[in-house]
């Protein structure tokens, strides 16, 4: 036990302490109100919530229990074939959706395999990161033959996810003390798209992560996950990794890094990572919720200076995708860079 490709190995100061922790903090927010006056508190929840952790989980949010698990059916039966099944939706340089098991984060490799698509197709964004530029790409998805009902599930779970991304793009809007379809505008054209991630059981979980830190590009991240267990957060005051708890049904919500910018860091896209374990596998479905390739964020209120410079959506998404790929020398690009 414990021998794995060094790849997978994460320097000492940043590997899993695995050790039993505090009892989960995240806040839980109870999604469904039936008075103006619950409104108000859903809204100063959620506020508080996007604050203090960037993270928060919501019940009662409306998307059906069968749907959420016909989509962890296909997931199991998609990544139980053999890999030279899934090589068939291989992703690469042409086609950046679809089935990958080489990725890395912070240049060491993920003990993970994903399968990518996107909400909408064809999907537009800019060829380049190039701010000169003007060329564009198509994005289409690549469906895989088996299981059957893959492609209908997996689009009609992804549309289910942006309505709910919408919902609580509304609720963060009047957080922030702006009209709640504030930001509804900029997801004409969304890039979104979902990922069905796939860890299975690691010899070595003290030395590799599912996911190695990092902060979501995303406006707003919903995941769901089993009941394995393994995401953690990193706390804002001092840095410490806390479990995110599985709780039945619940999505979780994390603010990415396009509302830390539209709210001048009022909210932080803040790091979390996933641990492995070496007995059970796991199974998580981020949805990424990203605004048009078109669309130049910049901080809302201009009552305060701003933070950070004017950032072209699409040249940011086009500029950090390529580190999937290739090792890079250089970290990729972060949302920092653009700080004034
Ligand atoms: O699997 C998880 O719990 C989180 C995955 C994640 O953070 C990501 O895919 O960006
Ligand atoms: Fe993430």
């Amino acid at each position: 036990m414990g021998d794995i490709d060094p790849a997978f190995i994460q320097d000492p100061d940043y590997r899993p302490t695995l050790e039993p922790q505090e009892p989960d903090q995240i806040p839980v927010i109870n999604l469904s109100i039936s008075s103006p006056n619950e409104t108000k508190n859903l809204v100063s929840d959620v506020g508080d919530a996007c604050q203090k952790w960037g993270f928060f989980q919501v019940i009662n949010h409306g998307v059906s229990r069968e749907l959420r698990q016909k989509m962890q059916q296909v997931a199991k039966e998609f990544f139980h074939q053999t890999s030279d099944e899934k090589r068939k939706v291989k992703r690469d340089e042409v086609h950046p959706m679809g089935y990958h098991d080489g990725e890395n984060t912070k240049n060491v490799r993920d003990w993970k395999e994903v399968f990518d698509y996107l909400l909408l197709e064809p999907t537009l964004i800019p060829a380049s990161g190039e701010p000169d530029s003007e060329e564009l790409r198509t994005l289409t998805n690549q469906w895989p033959q088996y299981p059957p009902e893959f492609r209908e599930v997996c689009q009609e779970y992804a549309r289910v996810m942006a309505e709910l991304a919408n919902k609580i793009m509304e609720l963060i809007s009047l957080s922030l003390g702006l009209p709640a379809s504030w930001f509804n505008g900029y997801f004409k054209d969304q890039i979104s798209f979902c990922r069905l991630n796939y860890y299975p059981p690691c010899p070595a979980p003290h030395l590799a992560l599912g996911v190695g830190r990092h902060k979501d590009s995303s406006a707003l991240t919903i995941l769901a996950q089993d009941d394995v267990g393994g995401l953690e957060v990193k706390q804002k005051w001092d840095g410490e990794w806390i479990p995110v708890r599985p709780t039945p049904d619940a999505y979780i919500i994390n603010i990415g890094d396009v509302f830390q910018v539209w709210s001048n860091d009022r909210y932080e896209s803040v790091e979390h990572r996933v641990v492995v374990n070496s007995k059970k596998e796991r199974f998580s479905t981020p949805f990424f919720f990203f605004p048009s390739h078109y669309v130049n964020v910049k901080p809302v209120n201009e009552q305060h200076p701003a933070k950070f410079k004017e950032i072209n959506w699409g040249r940011f998404f086009a500029t950090r995708n390529r580190s999937d790929y290739k090792k890079q020398n250089v970290k990729n690009i972060q949302i920092d860079h653009f700080r004034i």
